[in-house]
C-alpha cells in the first residue's frame, strides 16, 4: 500500500491550487485504485494458474512477490520557470532467469503490470520489471520530457544497468526517450548501449524493434487461427482499440496480408469501415496530424463503440482494464487478442469463457517487443547489427515455438490459454530458481 501511494505524483507552482482543492488527491485516488486492481487482476491469474501446479506455500509467495520496488521524485524546472515534481517508480520482480527487463510507461494512470512471466513465455534469458512516472507527456514539451527522462536516469541508475535491469518503450515513450536515457546513463556508467532497448536504428537500435510488438501480434493471430482451424490471417476481419505503436504496426502488418481491419480507435475516436480500412492511407492521414475519425476513407465511430464493433478478431491495443464484464457482454467478436497489457479483468475474462470466445493473453500475445528488445540487446553485446529479415525470421521462430508451448498446456490441461501461458511461464521461473537455489 505505501509503495502504491507513492505512484500518485505531487506538483508545486500552478498546480498546487488545484491539490489543495482536491482535484490532485481525487487523481491519486484514482490512479491507486488503478494500479492496485492491475496488479490484484495480475495475481489473480497467477494464482490460477498456481493452482494447477502443486508448489508449496513459500514457493508460491516467492513468485507472487516483486523482489524490489523502487519510488522516486523528480525535481523539474519547466519551461515557465515553475518547478514540478513528478513521481516514478521502477518494480523488478523475479531474476532468477536473467537480469531484470520490461517497459517505461509515461502516463497520467501508470500501472505495475507485470513482464515477469512474460519473458519465460517467450523463453528469453530474462526476469521481469516494470517502471513508470505520473505524467500526462502531451502536457510536457519536449525539452521539458528530455529534462524529466534525464532525471529518471540519475534517480535510478543504482538498479538498473546491461546485466542488471534493461528498460525498454511502453506507452508513451519510443526511441527518442530511450535514446536519452543510453546518454544519460553513458555519462554515469561509461558507454552502455545495451542499458535500454528500443533505441533508434542508427544509435545502437535493431532493425525491426519498432514494429515488433505489433509484428509478434500478427504471429501469434496465425498461429491460433491455424490451431482452431479459423483459416488464414486474410479470411479475418479485425477491429482494433489503440492506434500507437503496437495498434498501427497490427493493423498495418494484417493489412498487408490480405485481411480487413474494419476499425480501429484511440484517445480521441474511432473510424470504420466494414469493407475494410486502407491502413496504408489512414497512417498518413494520422501522420500528417489528422485526427482518426476524420479520414475520408471510413466512418467516423464513437471510440466507446470500438470494443462492440462486430468483427472476428478485436485487438484491444490501447490500455489496461477495457473489458470488463459489462463489455464482456458485448463484445461481438469470436476471438480476443490481447495486444495491450492487461485489458481484460478477471471478471471480463469468465463472461468471455462462459461466452465461448478465445482469448489470446498479452503476456504471450504482445511478446514479440521484448523478444526483438532480447536481439537488440545481443546485438549490442555483440556489437553487430542483424539484417531485418534475420530479427523477423527469429520472431516469428519465438512467436510459434512459444504459441507451441502454451497449446500444448492448453490441450493436456484442459485449462483456457492465460492460465496455460502461465502455467509454462512459472514452471520456467520455478525451475531456473530451484536450480540457483536458495542460499
Ligand atoms: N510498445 C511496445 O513494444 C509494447 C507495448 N505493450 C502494450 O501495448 C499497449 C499499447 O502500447 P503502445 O502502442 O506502445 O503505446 P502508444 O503510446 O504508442 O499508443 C497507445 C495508443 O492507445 C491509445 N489510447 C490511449 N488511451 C486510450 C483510451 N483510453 N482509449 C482508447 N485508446 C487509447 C492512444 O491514443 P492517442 O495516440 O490518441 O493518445 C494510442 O493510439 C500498452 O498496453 C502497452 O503496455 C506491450 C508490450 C510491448
Ligand atoms: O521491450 C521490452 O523489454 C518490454 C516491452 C514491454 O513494455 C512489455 O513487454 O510489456
Amino acid at each position: 500500500m505505501a509503495s502504491a501511494l507513492l505512484l500518485c505524483g505531487k506538483q508545486i507552482g500552478g498546480a498546487v491550487g488545484r491539490l489543495l482543492a482536491g482535484e490532485g488527491l481525487a487523481a491519486c485516488a484514482t490512479q491507486l485504485r488503478h494500479a492496485s486492481s492491475h496488479a490484484e487482476n495480475t495475481n489473480t491469474f497467477l494464482r490460477e494458474a498456481l493452482n494447477r501446479l502443486d508448489y508449496p506455500e513459500k514457493l508460491q509467495n516467492l513468485l507472487l512477490t516483486p523482489r524490489r520496488e523502487m519510488s522516486v521524485e523528480l525535481v523539474v524546472q519547466m519551461d515557465d520557470g515553475q518547478i514540478e515534481v513528478f513521481n516514478a517508480y521502477r518494480v523488478q520482480h523475479n531474476n532468477a532467469r536473467g537480469p531484470y527487463k520490461g517497459g517505461l510507461r509515461y502516463h497520467p494512470q501508470v500501472d505495475l503490470d507485470d513482464v515477469r512471466r512474460k519473458t519465460a513465455v517467450m523463453d528469453i534469458p530474462y526476469g521481469g520489471a516494470k517502471g513508470g512516472v505520473t505524467v500526462d507527456p502531451r502536457k510536457l514539451s519536449e525539452r521539458e520530457l528530455e529534462k524529466m527522462t534525464r532525471k529518471l536516469v540519475v534517480a535510478i541508475k543504482e538498479i538498473i544497468g546491461t546485466y542488471e535491469d534493461i528498460p525498454a518503450p511502453d506507452m508513451n515513450t519510443d526511441a527518442k526517450v530511450m535514446a536519452w536515457f543510453f546518454d544519460e546513463y553513458s555519462k554515469y556508467k561509461g558507454f552502455s548501449p545495451g542499458v535500454v532497448t528500443g533505441k533508434p536504428v542508427y544509435l545502437h537500435g535493431s532493425l525491426g524493434r519498432e514494429a515488433a510488438t505489433g509484428r509478434g501480434t500478427t504471429f501469434a493471430i496465425r498461429e491460433l487461427l491455424k490451431a482452431l482451424h479459423m483459416g488464414k490471417l486474410a479470411d479475418q476481419k479485425y477491429a482494433i482499440q489503440g492506434f500507437g505503436n503496437v495498434g498501427a504496426w497490427a493493423a498495418q502488418l494484417l493489412w498487408e496480408a490480405g485481411g480487413k481491419v474494419v476499425a480501429v480507435s484511440d484517445v480521441a475516436g474511432a473510424v470504420a469501415n466494414e469493407h475494410g480500412l486502407d491502413i496504408g492511407e489512414l497512417r498518413r492521414h494520422v501522420a500528417a496530424g489528422q485526427t482518426l475519425s476524420s479520414f475520408p476513407g471510413g466512418g467516423s465511430l464513437a471510440k466507446e463503440d470500438i470494443l462492440t464493433f462486430p468483427c472476428d478478431v478485436l485487438i484491444p491495443a490501447a490500455i489496461g482494464g477495457v473489458i470488463g464484464p459489462d463489455m464482456a457482454a458485448k463484445i461481438n467478436c469470436k476471438v480476443v487478442v490481447e495486444a495491450a497489457n492487461g485489458p481484460t479483468t478477471p471478471e471480463g475474462d469468465v463472461v468471455l469463457r462462459d461466452r465461448g470466445i478465445t482469448v489470446l493473453p498479452d503476456i504471450y500475445t504482445n511478446g514479440g517487443g521484448v523478444t526483438v528488445s532480447f536481439f537488440e540487446w545481443v546485438q549490442n553485446l555483440q556489437n553487430f547489427k542483424w539484417e531485418e529479415e534475420d530479427v523477423n525470421r527469429k520472431l516469428d521462430r519465438k512467436m510459434s515455438d512459444a504459441f507451441a508451448a502454451l497449446w500444448s498446456v492448453h490441450r493436456e490441461m484442459g485449462v483456457p490459454l492465460r492460465t496455460a501461458a502461465f502455467v509454462v511461464a512459472l514452471q520456467r521461473v520455478t525451475r531456473a530458481e530451484v536450480h540457483r537455489g536458495f542460499d
